[in-house]
C-alpha cells in the first residue's frame, strides 16, 4: 500500500506583492519575481491578477510558482501596469484552487483585487452577518470577507471604504489591493503582519518583505506602519493612518523563522536578530561540546551567533537536500527512515566522535528534533545538546500562522525537561523571552508574543470555542 509522507512546513503564512508602473509598461513578469523571492511564505497555491486600466486579469493555481506561471501567460493573459500577487498557506478555508488568492471581484465601480497575507478572529460572524442580508461567498477564506466589506462601502472611494472595513474586521492583516488605477496597501492597526514600499524609477513596489524589493531593483522606502494606508497612482503615494490608535504587535516569529534572512522588518535586519538570538543563547545556556552546527538553513545565523560568543567552532552537521517537494509517495514502511534523512542526512565525518550542540530556531510538535538527535547519534555523536533560539511555543496562533491546537504543541503539555527525554538530548535550552526580544532590539511593548507567553494582542476567544454572538460593530453594516 503506498502512503504519502508529507514534508509540509510545519507553520509558515502568506506573501503579498503589488506593483505599479507608468502606463504601457507591463508588470506581470515583475509580479512573478516578487512571488519567487516570497516563495518560502507560503507553498500551496499562487496567483497573480494584473489590470490594463479597463481589464482585470487573474491567474492562479495550486502549487510553486515556478509551476503556475509558464511562458505565454504573461503576454497573452496578464496584460496591464498595475499588478498584484500572493503566495499561500491556507489559515481559514481549506487548500484548494477556488481558494486561491488574489481574489478577483466585480462590484458596481469596477473590479476589485485583494492579497491578504494574516488572519481574521471574526471573520466567521462577519461573514455570517453578510449571508444575513443576502451576500453570496465564492470561497471558505477569511480574506473574502474583506473584498466584499471594501466593495460595499466604496461609495466614497477606496480609501474611505478601508477604512470603514478596517472599523469592522480584527485580526491581522496586510493587504495589497488593486483597482482600475491604483495599487493600495494596508498593514492592521497592530501592525501584526509586515509590508514595505519600495521606489523604482517607474513606479513602486509593495512587498510582505523586503528582500522583494532587493530582487525586483527598487529602493526601500519606508515599511507600511500599523494602522496606515498607502496609495499609489498616477501622482505617486500617499499615505493615511487611521485614527484609533493601538498599541503595536508586530509578530516576533517573523525574526526567528518566517522570513528571509536578507530581509530588513521595521528596521531590523532578520539575520542579525537570528545571529543576536544564537549570542545570547550562548550566555544563557553554554554547553561543553566540540562544535555548533545548525540545522539549515533557518537557525544557520542563530547558530553562527553561539559559535561567536561561546567560541567553540561552527561546523556543518547535516546537508540538507534542496530539491525536496512537498510531499513524496513513500512506497513501504522499510523506507521510513530514508524518508526522513531525504530532508537532512547527518554530515557523518564531521560529526563522528564529536560532542555537539545543534541550534535549531524553534521546537513546535518536536518531531523535527526528535527525528534529527537521534540521526546525529546514530551518525556518531558522542553527546548532542539541543538549543533553541526561540522560547517554547505554548499557545496557538490565531493571525495567520498555522501552528497546531494547544494540545499538539509539545511546549504547552510537557516540561522543558520532559521534551529533553522525548527528543532524547542530552541536555536542552531555549532563549528566555527578554533575551529574544533583546535579541531583536526593538522596544520590548511592540511585539505579539502570543505563542510564547500567551498574551494576545487582539481578543481570540471567538477562535477558541467561545463564540461571540453580538457585536455593536455589525449595526453599521
Ligand atoms: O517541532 P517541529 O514541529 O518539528 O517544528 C519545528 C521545526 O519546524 C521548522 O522547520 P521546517 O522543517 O518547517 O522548515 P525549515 O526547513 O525551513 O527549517 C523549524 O525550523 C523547526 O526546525
Ligand atoms: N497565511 C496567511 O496569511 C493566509 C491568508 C488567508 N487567511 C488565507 O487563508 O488565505
Ligand atoms: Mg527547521
Amino acid at each position: 500500500m503506498f502512503e504519502t509522507f508529507n514534508f509540509d512546513k510545519l507553520k509558515e503564512e502568506c506573501g503579498v506583492v503589488g506593483v505599479y508602473r507608468n502606463k504601457n509598461i507591463e508588470v506581470a513578469k515583475m509580479v512573478y519575481y516578487g512571488l519567487h523571492s516570497l516563495q518560502h511564505r507560503g507553498q500551496e497555491s499562487a496567483g497573480i491578477a494584473t489590470t490594463d486600466g479597463l481589464h482585470t486579469h487573474f491567474h492562479k493555481d495550486m502549487g510553486l510558482v515556478q509551476d503556475i506561471f509558464k511562458d505565454g501567460i504573461f503576454e497573452e493573459k496578464l496584460k496591464g501596469h498595475i499588478g498584484i500577487g500572493h503566495v499561500r498557506y491556507s489559515t481559514t478555508g481549506e487548500s484548494y484552487v477556488a481558494n486561491a488568492q488574489p481574489l478577483v471581484v466585480k462590484y458596481r465601480r469596477g473590479s476589485i483585487g485583494l492579497a491578504h497575507n494574516g488572519n481574521l478572529v471574526n471573520a466567521a460572524l462577519l461573514r455570517e452577518r453578510l449571508e444575513d442580508d443576502g451576500i453570496v461567498f465564492q470561497t471558505t477564506i477569511d480574506s473574502e470577507v474583506i473584498v466584499n466589506l471594501i466593495a460595499r462601502f466604496s461609495n466614497e472611494g477606496m480609501v474611505y471604504a478601508i477604512e470603514r472595513t478596517m472599523e469592522l474586521i480584527r485580526g491581522a492583516y496586510a493587504l495589497v489591493v488593486l483597482t482600475e488605477d491604483q495599487l493600495i496597501g494596508v498593514r492592521d492597526p497592530h501592525g501584526l503582519r509586515p509590508l514595505c514600499l519600495g521606489k523604482m524609477e517607474d513606479g513602486y513596489v509593495l512587498a510582505s518583505e523586503s528582500c522583494a524589493l532587493d530582487v525586483l531593483g527598487a529602493e526601500f522606502v519606508r515599511d507600511i506602519e500599523p494602522g496606515e494606508i498607502v496609495t499609489i497612482n498616477e501622482e505617486g503615494y500617499q499615505i493615511k493612518k487611521i485614527e484609533k490608535q493601538v498599541k503595536k504587535a508586530s509578530c516576533i516569529f517573523e525574526y526567528i523563522y518566517f522570513a528571509r534572512p536578507d530581509s530588513i522588518i521595521d528596521g531590523v535586519g532578520v539575520y542579525q536578530a537570528r545571529m543576536n538570538a544564537g549570542r545570547i543563547l550562548a550566555k544563557e545556556h553554554p554547553a561543553d561540546v566540540d562544535m555548533v552546527i545548525a540545522v539549515p538553513d533557518t537557525s544557520i545565523p542563530a547558530a553562527i551567533g553561539y559559535a561567536e560568543a561561546s567560541g567553540i567552532p561552527f561546523g556543518e552537521g547535516f546537508i540538507k537536500n534542496r530539491y525536496i517537494g512537498r510531499t513524496f509517495i513513500q512506497p513501504d514502511q522499510s523506507l521510513r527512515e530514508a524518508a526522513v534523512r531525504l530532508k537532512l542526512n547527518p554530515l557523518k565525518q564531521n560529526i563522528e566522535g564529536k560532542r555537539i550542540v545543534m541550534i535549531d530556531d524553534s521546537i513546535v510538535r518536536g518531531t523535527t528534533s526528535k527525528k534529527i538527535v537521534n540521526s546525529l547519534k546514530k551518525a556518531g555523536a558522542k553527546e548532542v545538546h539541543v538549543r533553541i533560539s526561540s522560547p517554547p511555543v505554548s499557545h496557538s496562533c490565531y493571525y495567520g500562522i498555522d501552528t497546531p491546537d494547544r494540545n499538539q504543541l509539545i511546549g504547552a503539555v510537557k516540561t522543558v525537561e520532559q521534551i529533553r527525554k522525548l527528543i532524547e538530548a542530552d541536555s536542552l535550552g531555549y532563549i528566555s523571552l527578554e533575551g529574544l526580544i533583546a535579541s531583536v532590539g526593538l522596544d520590548n511593548d511592540s511585539f505579539c508574543h502570543a505563542c510564547f507567553s500567551g498574551s494576545y494582542p487582539i481578543d481570540v476567544s471567538s477562535m477558541q470555542g467561545n463564540v461571540i454572538t453580538s457585536s455593536k460593530v455589525f449595526e453599521r453594516l
